[in-house]
């Protein structure tokens, strides 16, 4: 499903975000990404979802080629990749509903198709209750399920999430683990950057760890950390 293939990023200025990473990950697979502040977790899930591109090497996610992928073919390739940051990037003038709506909005669905989907996605998150709500009236943890219920709302293949436990507490955190295995039990590919080693050594997953740019170290489910 994912597929990294001698991958340099290389930032204007020189600077290596990314140094000559291979790894593959396979459909229905849930692995953590983790390695120290600035190690590349973020350029390599922004490689994934196309909102950067590799200078070197390939990069194929869904049977799609990133590094060949035209313009035009971009909204397709990023309907089939939900994103989940720490920092939620909530639209903080309009309902939850329109928030969640928003990636079916832009690939111009029909009203009682968004709504539809929009409400089964806020239900999966529990919170259909506030379809009607500013994210502003929500607890950090609410935002969060916001952001998850908009990043799977196209029913996308992969789902990356970047630090999505960050600011959280622990019941939370095991909250928000707890859907992203939901979403995996029924096939979703996922791949989760985070620092939090306890959290990781909990979930018992395949783990990619990254080292100044290099990957130090893929271990396999059950391995140690
Ligand atoms: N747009 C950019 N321009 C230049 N350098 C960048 C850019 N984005 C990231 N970098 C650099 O690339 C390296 C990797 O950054 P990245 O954000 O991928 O790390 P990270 O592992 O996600 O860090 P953190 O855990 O602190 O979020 C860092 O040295 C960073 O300063």
């Amino acid at each position: 499903m994912i597929h990294f293939d001698n991958v340099t990023k290389r930032y204007p200025g020189g600077h290596e975000g990314l140094s000559n990473v291979s790894f593959h990950i396979n459909p229905g697979e849930m692995v953590f990404l983790t390695g120290h502040s600035g190690a590349g977790k973020s350029t390599l899930l922004k490689l994934i979802g196309l909102l950067e591109r590799s200078t070197r090497g390939q990069v194929r996610v869904a049977g799609r080629n990133l590094t060949r992928l035209s313009r035009s073919q971009i909204p397709y390739h990023r309907r089939e990749v939900g994103m989940i940051f720490q920092d939620h990037r909530l639209l903080y003038d309009r309902t939850v509903f329109d928030n969640v709506a928003m990636p079916l909005v832009v690939a111009g669905l029909g009203h009682i198709e968004i709504g539809r989907r929009v409400r089964a996605a806020l239900d999966k998150v529990g919170l259909l209750s506030k379809e009607k709500n500013l994210p502003i009236t929500l607890s950090g943890g609410e935002q969060q399920r916001v952001g998850i219920a908009r990043a799977v709302v196209s029913k996308p293949p992969v789902v990356l999430a970047d630090e999505p436990t960050g600011n959280l507490d622990p019941d939370l955190s095991r909250e928000i683990m707890s859907l992203f295995e939901q979403f995996n039990d029924v096939g979703v590919t996922l791949l989760i950057a985070t620092h939090d080693l306890e959290l990781i050594s909990r979930m018992n997953r395949r783990i990619l760890v990254l080292e100044k740019s290099h990957l130090a170290r893929d271990t396999a489910a059950g391995g140690p950390l």
